[in-house]
Protein backbone atom coordinates (compact mmCIF):
# COMPACT_ATOMS: atom_id res chain seq x y z
CA UNK A 1 0.00 0.00 0.00
CA UNK A 2 1.16 3.43 -0.84
CA UNK A 3 -0.09 6.51 1.09
CA UNK A 4 0.56 10.57 0.88
CA UNK A 5 -0.82 11.90 3.88
CA UNK A 6 -1.70 15.79 3.96
CA UNK A 7 1.41 15.72 1.10
CA UNK A 8 2.20 19.40 -0.02
CA UNK A 9 4.99 20.15 -2.11
CA UNK A 10 5.75 23.42 -3.72
CA UNK A 11 8.63 25.02 -5.72
CA UNK A 12 9.01 27.93 -4.13
CA UNK A 13 6.02 30.39 -4.59
CA UNK A 14 3.95 27.53 -6.52
CA UNK A 15 2.08 24.88 -4.55
CA UNK A 16 2.21 21.86 -6.51
CA UNK A 17 0.23 19.52 -4.68
CA UNK A 18 -2.01 20.62 -1.95
CA UNK A 19 -2.27 18.43 0.80
CA UNK A 20 -3.10 15.29 -0.67
CA UNK A 21 -4.41 12.06 1.03
CA UNK A 22 -3.88 9.25 -1.26
CA UNK A 23 -4.53 5.53 -0.44
CA UNK A 24 -3.02 3.52 -3.31
CA UNK A 25 -3.25 -0.43 -2.53
CA UNK A 26 -1.14 -2.71 -3.72
CA UNK A 27 -1.72 -4.98 -7.02
CA UNK A 28 -3.66 -2.73 -9.03
CA UNK A 29 -2.92 -0.66 -12.70
CA UNK A 30 -3.80 2.79 -12.10
CA UNK A 31 -4.39 5.57 -14.44
CA UNK A 32 -3.24 8.95 -13.32
CA UNK A 33 -5.24 11.79 -15.24
CA UNK A 34 -4.79 15.32 -15.31
CA UNK A 35 -3.96 18.79 -17.54
CA UNK A 36 -0.92 19.96 -18.06
CA UNK A 37 0.28 21.49 -15.22
CA UNK A 38 -1.60 19.81 -12.39
CA UNK A 39 0.88 18.20 -10.43
CA UNK A 40 1.27 14.70 -11.88
CA UNK A 41 4.75 14.58 -12.19
CA UNK A 42 5.31 16.04 -9.01
CA UNK A 43 3.51 13.33 -7.78
CA UNK A 44 5.23 10.08 -9.39
CA UNK A 45 8.55 11.90 -8.78
CA UNK A 46 7.66 12.36 -4.84
CA UNK A 47 6.52 8.57 -4.72
CA UNK A 48 9.39 7.63 -6.08
CA UNK A 49 11.31 9.31 -3.23
CA UNK A 50 12.86 11.62 -5.53
CA UNK A 51 11.49 14.69 -4.05
CA UNK A 52 11.33 15.48 -0.55
CA UNK A 53 7.82 16.51 0.42
CA UNK A 54 7.40 19.87 1.28
CA UNK A 55 4.34 18.72 4.06
CA UNK A 56 3.20 16.03 4.88
CA UNK A 57 4.84 12.18 4.40
CA UNK A 58 4.68 9.55 1.77
CA UNK A 59 4.94 5.68 2.71
CA UNK A 60 5.20 2.78 1.52
CA UNK A 61 3.54 -0.52 3.53
CA UNK A 62 4.13 2.16 6.53
CA UNK A 63 7.85 3.29 5.75
CA UNK A 64 8.59 6.85 4.94
CA UNK A 65 10.43 6.82 1.02
CA UNK A 66 12.05 9.71 0.82
CA UNK A 67 15.95 9.15 1.65
CA UNK A 68 14.78 5.50 2.17
CA UNK A 69 16.71 3.06 -0.04
CA UNK A 70 15.05 -0.01 1.17
CA UNK A 71 12.26 1.08 0.11
CA UNK A 72 13.12 3.23 -3.44
CA UNK A 73 14.26 -0.33 -4.65
CA UNK A 74 11.34 -1.59 -5.01
CA UNK A 75 9.69 1.64 -6.70
CA UNK A 76 10.76 2.15 -10.38
CA UNK A 77 9.69 5.50 -11.77
CA UNK A 78 10.18 5.65 -16.11
CA UNK A 79 9.79 9.73 -16.89
CA UNK A 80 9.05 10.89 -20.70
CA UNK A 81 12.92 11.85 -20.34
CA UNK A 82 13.56 8.52 -19.59
CA UNK A 83 16.03 9.38 -16.31
CA UNK A 84 18.49 6.41 -17.67
CA UNK A 85 21.68 8.50 -17.18
CA UNK A 86 23.69 11.00 -19.35
CA UNK A 87 23.11 9.42 -22.63
CA UNK A 88 26.64 8.47 -23.22
CA UNK A 89 26.37 4.83 -21.70
CA UNK A 90 25.33 2.07 -23.98
CA UNK A 91 22.06 -0.28 -23.62
CA UNK A 92 23.91 -3.11 -22.93
CA UNK A 93 26.00 -1.06 -19.68
CA UNK A 94 22.68 0.17 -18.48
CA UNK A 95 20.58 -3.34 -18.43
CA UNK A 96 24.36 -4.82 -16.84
CA UNK A 97 23.88 -1.98 -14.01
CA UNK A 98 19.97 -1.91 -13.45
CA UNK A 99 20.58 -5.77 -12.82
CA UNK A 100 22.77 -5.02 -9.93
CA UNK A 101 20.83 -1.92 -8.74
CA UNK A 102 17.20 -3.46 -8.90
CA UNK A 103 16.57 -6.46 -7.04
CA UNK A 104 13.72 -7.86 -8.62
CA UNK A 105 15.99 -7.31 -12.79
CA UNK A 106 14.66 -9.90 -14.81
CA UNK A 107 17.78 -10.19 -17.75
CA UNK A 108 16.25 -12.28 -19.81
CA UNK A 109 12.96 -10.68 -20.01
CA UNK A 110 14.73 -7.78 -20.52
CA UNK A 111 16.66 -9.37 -23.87
CA UNK A 112 13.45 -10.50 -25.24
CA UNK A 113 11.95 -7.16 -24.58
CA UNK A 114 14.66 -5.65 -26.37
CA UNK A 115 14.75 -8.19 -29.33
CA UNK A 116 10.79 -6.49 -29.54
CA UNK A 117 11.39 -3.11 -29.59
CA UNK A 118 14.11 -3.88 -31.65
CA UNK A 119 17.01 -2.06 -29.92
CA UNK A 120 20.43 -2.04 -30.82
CA UNK A 121 22.17 -3.42 -27.21
CA UNK A 122 25.05 -1.72 -28.46
CA UNK A 123 24.58 2.08 -29.47
CA UNK A 124 24.36 4.25 -26.59
CA UNK A 125 20.89 6.54 -25.57
CA UNK A 126 22.32 9.29 -27.33
CA UNK A 127 22.49 7.73 -30.34
CA UNK A 128 18.34 6.78 -30.61
CA UNK A 129 15.42 8.16 -31.98
CA UNK A 130 13.41 9.79 -29.81
CA UNK A 131 10.54 6.74 -30.26
CA UNK A 132 13.66 4.55 -29.22
CA UNK A 133 14.86 6.36 -26.00
CA UNK A 134 11.07 6.02 -25.03
CA UNK A 135 10.74 2.37 -25.97
CA UNK A 136 13.84 1.60 -23.91
CA UNK A 137 12.79 3.51 -21.06
CA UNK A 138 9.88 0.57 -20.94
CA UNK A 139 11.96 -2.37 -21.29
CA UNK A 140 13.71 -0.90 -18.17
CA UNK A 141 11.07 -0.28 -16.44
CA UNK A 142 8.83 -3.72 -17.14
CA UNK A 143 12.02 -5.73 -16.61
CA UNK A 144 12.48 -4.15 -13.18
CA UNK A 145 9.40 -5.65 -12.09
CA UNK A 146 9.34 -3.16 -9.18
CA UNK A 147 6.58 -3.41 -6.82
CA UNK A 148 5.61 0.05 -7.89
CA UNK A 149 6.10 1.01 -11.46
CA UNK A 150 5.73 4.25 -12.77
CA UNK A 151 5.67 5.18 -16.06
CA UNK A 152 5.15 9.49 -16.55
CA UNK A 153 4.61 9.99 -20.25
CA UNK A 154 7.16 7.19 -20.82
CA UNK A 155 5.58 6.51 -24.29
CA UNK A 156 6.66 9.49 -25.98
CA UNK A 157 7.71 9.12 -29.49
CA UNK A 158 6.78 6.14 -29.75
CA UNK A 159 4.78 4.78 -32.80
CA UNK A 160 1.56 2.97 -32.57
CA UNK A 161 2.95 -0.42 -33.18
CA UNK A 162 5.32 0.49 -30.48
CA UNK A 163 2.57 1.26 -28.07
CA UNK A 164 0.68 -1.12 -28.80
CA UNK A 165 3.70 -3.60 -27.42
CA UNK A 166 4.00 -1.79 -24.41
CA UNK A 167 0.47 -2.49 -23.87
CA UNK A 168 0.19 -5.65 -24.63
CA UNK A 169 3.72 -6.47 -22.11
CA UNK A 170 2.63 -4.74 -19.59
CA UNK A 171 -0.76 -6.67 -19.31
CA UNK A 172 0.38 -9.87 -19.65
CA UNK A 173 3.86 -9.37 -17.44
CA UNK A 174 1.03 -7.89 -14.84
CA UNK A 175 -1.01 -10.59 -14.96
CA UNK A 176 1.59 -13.31 -14.45
CA UNK A 177 3.17 -11.25 -11.67
CA UNK A 178 0.80 -8.48 -10.54
CA UNK A 179 2.07 -5.34 -9.15
CA UNK A 180 1.33 -1.79 -8.18
CA UNK A 181 1.74 0.04 -11.83
CA UNK A 182 0.45 3.95 -12.10
CA UNK A 183 0.31 5.29 -15.56
CA UNK A 184 0.05 8.98 -16.34
CA UNK A 185 -0.51 9.71 -19.99
CA UNK A 186 -2.37 12.23 -22.05
CA UNK A 187 -3.41 9.52 -24.02
CA UNK A 188 -6.46 8.55 -22.39
CA UNK A 189 -8.73 6.17 -25.08
CA UNK A 190 -5.37 4.84 -25.85
CA UNK A 191 -4.30 3.80 -22.64
CA UNK A 192 -7.89 3.74 -20.49
CA UNK A 193 -8.52 0.18 -21.53
CA UNK A 194 -5.73 -0.74 -19.22
CA UNK A 195 -6.87 1.40 -15.92
CA UNK A 196 -8.56 -0.92 -13.22
CA UNK A 197 -8.91 3.04 -10.89
CA UNK A 198 -8.70 6.29 -12.95
CA UNK A 199 -7.07 9.07 -10.87
CA UNK A 200 -7.50 12.36 -11.75
CA UNK A 201 -5.52 15.23 -10.51
CA UNK A 202 -6.83 18.91 -10.91
CA UNK A 203 -4.41 22.04 -9.66
CA UNK A 204 -2.79 19.60 -7.39
CA UNK A 205 -5.84 18.39 -5.89
CA UNK A 206 -7.70 14.91 -6.34
CA UNK A 207 -10.62 15.79 -7.92
CA UNK A 208 -12.06 12.29 -8.98
CA UNK A 209 -11.42 8.83 -8.16
CA UNK A 210 -13.16 5.63 -9.64
CA UNK A 211 -12.80 2.67 -10.82
CA UNK A 212 -12.59 2.57 -14.74
CA UNK A 213 -15.85 0.81 -15.46
CA UNK A 214 -18.19 3.04 -13.23
CA UNK A 215 -16.36 6.45 -14.32
CA UNK A 216 -17.64 5.29 -17.68
CA UNK A 217 -20.89 4.38 -16.51
CA UNK A 218 -21.38 7.64 -15.12
CA UNK A 219 -21.25 9.47 -18.48
CA UNK A 220 -24.70 9.61 -20.83
CA UNK A 221 -24.95 11.66 -23.66
CA UNK A 222 -28.72 12.27 -24.16
CA UNK A 223 -30.02 13.14 -27.61
CA UNK A 224 -33.05 13.91 -29.01
CA UNK A 225 -34.99 17.63 -29.84
CA UNK A 226 -33.92 19.92 -28.19
CA UNK A 227 -36.98 21.04 -25.88
CA UNK A 228 -37.37 17.54 -24.78
CA UNK A 229 -33.87 16.88 -24.29
CA UNK A 230 -33.90 19.92 -21.81
CA UNK A 231 -36.69 19.08 -19.82
CA UNK A 232 -35.18 15.53 -19.63
CA UNK A 233 -32.01 16.59 -17.94
CA UNK A 234 -33.29 19.12 -15.69
CA UNK A 235 -31.83 18.56 -12.35
CA UNK A 236 -29.03 16.30 -13.28
CA UNK A 237 -25.53 17.50 -13.74
CA UNK A 238 -24.84 18.70 -17.11
CA UNK A 239 -21.25 18.46 -18.36
CA UNK A 240 -21.74 19.87 -21.72
CA UNK A 241 -24.16 19.96 -24.98
CA UNK A 242 -23.68 20.37 -28.81
CA UNK A 243 -26.66 21.49 -30.94
CA UNK A 244 -26.90 20.73 -34.75
CA UNK A 245 -30.36 22.10 -35.70
CA UNK A 246 -33.25 21.38 -33.53
CA UNK A 247 -31.62 17.92 -32.48
CA UNK A 248 -29.34 18.84 -29.32
CA UNK A 249 -26.95 16.58 -27.46
CA UNK A 250 -26.31 16.56 -23.68
CA UNK A 251 -23.93 15.25 -21.92
CA UNK A 252 -24.82 14.50 -18.41
CA UNK A 253 -22.83 12.51 -15.64
CA UNK A 254 -23.87 10.65 -12.87
CA UNK A 255 -26.11 6.88 -13.47
CA UNK A 256 -29.34 7.01 -14.65
CA UNK A 257 -31.65 4.97 -12.85
CA UNK A 258 -34.50 2.90 -14.69
CA UNK A 259 -37.42 5.37 -14.10
CA UNK A 260 -34.73 7.73 -16.06
CA UNK A 261 -34.63 5.23 -18.66
CA UNK A 262 -37.77 4.38 -19.10
CA UNK A 263 -38.50 7.78 -19.30
CA UNK A 264 -35.71 8.58 -22.55
CA UNK A 265 -37.44 5.57 -24.14
CA UNK A 266 -41.12 6.92 -23.96
CA UNK A 267 -39.81 10.09 -25.13
CA UNK A 268 -37.96 8.27 -28.08
CA UNK A 269 -34.78 10.07 -26.81
CA UNK A 270 -31.14 8.55 -27.77
CA UNK A 271 -28.77 7.45 -24.88
CA UNK A 272 -25.42 6.80 -25.27
CA UNK A 273 -22.07 6.29 -23.68
CA UNK A 274 -19.22 8.77 -23.79
CA UNK A 275 -15.85 8.62 -24.09
CA UNK A 276 -13.84 8.82 -21.45
CA UNK A 277 -11.62 11.03 -23.04
CA UNK A 278 -14.79 13.33 -23.22
CA UNK A 279 -15.89 13.04 -19.37
CA UNK A 280 -12.15 13.93 -18.25
CA UNK A 281 -12.11 17.24 -20.75
CA UNK A 282 -15.48 18.00 -18.93
CA UNK A 283 -14.35 17.24 -15.32
CA UNK A 284 -11.43 19.11 -15.64
CA UNK A 285 -13.23 22.27 -17.18
CA UNK A 286 -11.33 22.25 -20.65
CA UNK A 287 -14.63 22.65 -22.90
CA UNK A 288 -17.65 24.59 -22.96
N1 LIG B 1 11.01 22.98 -11.27
C1 LIG B 1 9.91 23.70 -11.12
N2 LIG B 1 9.93 24.97 -10.69
C2 LIG B 1 8.82 25.70 -10.54
N3 LIG B 1 7.57 25.23 -10.79
C3 LIG B 1 7.48 23.98 -11.25
C4 LIG B 1 8.62 23.14 -11.43
N4 LIG B 1 8.20 21.93 -11.88
C5 LIG B 1 6.84 22.01 -11.98
N5 LIG B 1 6.42 23.24 -11.60
C6 LIG B 1 5.01 23.71 -11.54
O1 LIG B 1 4.30 22.78 -10.71
C7 LIG B 1 3.01 22.52 -11.26
C8 LIG B 1 2.86 21.03 -11.50
O2 LIG B 1 3.78 20.62 -12.50
P1 LIG B 1 3.89 19.12 -12.97
O3 LIG B 1 5.09 19.00 -13.86
O4 LIG B 1 3.86 18.24 -11.77
O5 LIG B 1 2.54 18.94 -13.81
P2 LIG B 1 2.05 17.77 -14.79
O6 LIG B 1 0.68 17.42 -14.37
O7 LIG B 1 3.06 16.67 -14.82
O8 LIG B 1 2.01 18.50 -16.20
P3 LIG B 1 2.21 18.00 -17.71
O9 LIG B 1 0.98 17.21 -18.07
O10 LIG B 1 2.26 19.28 -18.49
O11 LIG B 1 3.47 17.21 -17.79
C9 LIG B 1 2.90 23.38 -12.52
O12 LIG B 1 2.26 24.59 -12.15
C10 LIG B 1 4.34 23.64 -12.90
O13 LIG B 1 4.46 24.88 -13.59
Amino acid sequence: MISTSALQVRYGDVAALHSLDLDLPAGRIYGLLGRNGAGKTTLLSTLAGLRRPSAGSVTVDGAPVFENARVTTRICLIRDDGGLGDGTDTLHDILTMAAILRPGFDTGYAASLMDRFALPRRRTLRALSRGQRSAFGIVVGLASRADLTMFDEAHLGMDAANRQVFHDELLADYASRPRTVILSTHLIEEQGPLFEQVLILHEGRLLLRADTDELRSQGVAVTGPAGLVDDFVSGLTVLGERRLGPTKQVTVFGALDERRRALARSLQLQLGPVALQELFIHLTGGAA
